[in-house]
């Protein structure tokens, strides 16, 4: 399977688990993380595959864990060729499927367990045509947790602190008007998972979701 045929893909960049999720450190074990990372990219994934439109999906990553996972449900595993960061990945990603033809790439983090196929559809829905670019910020303003190109190299990746500003600035100097999304009307996309308060507030995802019944088992720290 490949991007030949256009239309919108989605990719997940995903660091090899054992190295996830630093930031949580202070609060849960080494093995919690992983679950915890686990349990929500396979709560990205579902959303992914069952969002209506989209081409296909991929996680980019050197994790085999992590490819199968995608693979087990229908995606692509793009073997990342070195671990180097979050844009030199988003970076190899966008080269793969431009250069495969596809129309758009929606980048997203693996840390959103509250993201819908509704969100996913809405965001491709609302896009606009030709070069064009969406985003929609982490709850804080600070972060992207959608950026959604088309072409997928339609311009450079700045993840990071203070991204948002720095896609949206970006997308400018090309000259493409970008189309900022309301955190508050996307609120899966919104809230991402950083810190030991945003795992301890996560009492309110759908009961069924991998990411509530890891933290229903109580097998928290
Ligand atoms: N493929 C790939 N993905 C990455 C890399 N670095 C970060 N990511 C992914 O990018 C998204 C945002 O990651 P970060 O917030 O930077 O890292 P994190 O592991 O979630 O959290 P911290 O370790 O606390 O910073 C997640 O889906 C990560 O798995 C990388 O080097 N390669
Ligand atoms: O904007 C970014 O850099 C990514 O969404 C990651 O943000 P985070 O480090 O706040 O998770």
């Amino acid at each position: 399977m490949n991007a030949k045929t256009g239309g919108i893909w989605a990719v997940v960049p995903v660091k090899p688990f054992g190295l996830a999720k630093q930031r949580l450190a202070s609060a849960f074990t080494p093995i919690f993380r992983q679950e915890l990372v686990r349990a929500m990219l396979c709560d990205v994934l579902a959303a992914l595959r069952e969002a209506r439109g989209l081409a296909g999906f991929a996680v980019i990553t050197a994790d085999p864990q992590a490819g199968r996972l995608a693979r087990d449900r229908g995606g692509r595993w793009l073997i990342e060729s070195e671990v180097r960061g979050l844009n030199p990945a988003a970076s190899e990603a966008a080269a793969r499927f431009g250069a495969e033809g596809a129309a758009g790439l929606l980048v997203l983090p693996g840390d959103l367990p509250a993201v819908t196929a509704g969100e996913i559809d809405a965001l491709i829905s609302s896009h606009g045509s030709g070069r064009a670019a969406s985003l929609i910020a982490s709850q804080d303003g600070d972060g992207t947790n959608a950026l959604l190109l088309s072409p997928p190299q339609a311009m450079g990746f700045a993840f990071g602190p203070g991204s948002f500003a720095r896609h949206q600035a970006g997308a400018e100097a090309l000259g493409i008007v970008p189309q900022v999304h309301e955190s508050a009307r996307f609120p899966g996309f919104a809230r991402d998972i950083d810190t030991p308060d945003e795992v301890r507030r996560l009492t309110d995802l759908r009961p069924g979701s991998h990411t509530a019944r890891l933290l229903a088992s109580g097998h928290c720290s």
